[in-house]
């Protein structure tokens, strides 16, 4: 029997004329950091967006857990134990840093937000308790001081920090990250990398794409490398860092990736 927290197999994804990922596949045990790396375009984040349900593959088979999951809808995903941030970051930016972790908490809750809206008193109760959950989470994060602020009002490391808190209100068991570092200073990044630790060390199986090499490198038990759609080398980072096929790849494009 599959041990595999995920376990991807045969994901094809076409935009009309063209083959954005080409029988590409992932299995990830469950605690580790698994890190997707590749060139621009390589099909990483459209990878991303069939597994988390925003685009529809035209093939694959997809088992989380051990059980099927059908990645056919975000929130489904979300209930299924899947959560994840966006390359740009997507907070409601005029919300405190509190009330974006609370509504990341809503996929949770029984009442759900049109009970929150008529404030019966079990959703009163609920609300209290989802109000206790976000300022926790906030301070797992690092930013609880901030919870009261106004989102865009954050530092962009504290932003990104703030995704994260929103995504881990949904209780993933795998937490799906698109380029958490971009844009980071090295200070950012550093601070990064102890939550990622902090998150698995919490349980949490974390899937990323990056595209700081080094700082993959040094976090990821496993790396996959796709290149124009395609799965080109999987293995641990310092396989990874010595695979022919990879070095052309990054050298072949010009990137500093
Ligand atoms: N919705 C879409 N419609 C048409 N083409 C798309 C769509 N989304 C992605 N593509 C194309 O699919 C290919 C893979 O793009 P994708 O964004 O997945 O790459 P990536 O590896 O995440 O790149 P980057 O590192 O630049 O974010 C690209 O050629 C891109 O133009």
């Amino acid at each position: 029997m599959s041990t595999a927290l995920l376990n991807i197999s045969g994901v094809n994804k076409r935009f009309g004329g063209l083959q954005a990922l080409t029988d590409v596949g992932i299995r990830i045990e469950k605690g580790q950091i698994y890190g997707l790396i590749g060139p621009n375009g390589a099909g990483k984040t459209t990878f991303f967006n069939v597994i988390t349900g925003l685009y529809q593959p035209d093939s694959g088979s997809f088992e989380l857990a051990g059980k099927p999951y059908s990645p056919s809808a975000p929130h489904q995903v979300a209930k299924a134990g899947i959560a994840r941030t966006f390359q740009n970051i997507r907070l409601f930016g005029e919300m405190t840093a509190l009330e974006n972790v609370m509504v990341g908490r809503h996929v949770r809750t029984r009442q759900g937000v049109i009970g929150a809206i008529l404030r019966h008193k079990a959703a009163r109760l609920e609300e209290a308790a989802i109000r206790a959950k976000a300022q926790e989470l906030l301070d797992f994060v690092g930013i609880g001081q901030f919870a009261n602020r106004t989102a865009r009002y954050l530092s962009y490391g504290d932003q990104r920090r703030l995704e994260i808190a929103r995504a881990l209100a949904t209780d993933p068991t795998l937490l799906a990250l698109d380029e958490p570092a971009a844009g980071m200073n090295a200070t950012e990044k550093l601070a990064l990398r102890e939550l990622l630790v902090k998150i698995q060390g919490a349980g949490i199986t974390i899937l990323l794409i990056e595209h700081d090499v080094k700082l993959m490198m040094g976090l990821c038990d496993r790396i996959s490398v796709l290149e124009y759609g395609k799965l080109i080398a999987e293995g641990l980072p310092a396989e990874i860092q010595k695979n022919k096929a990879v070095i052309e790849a990054y050298l072949g494009t010009g990137s500093s990736h």
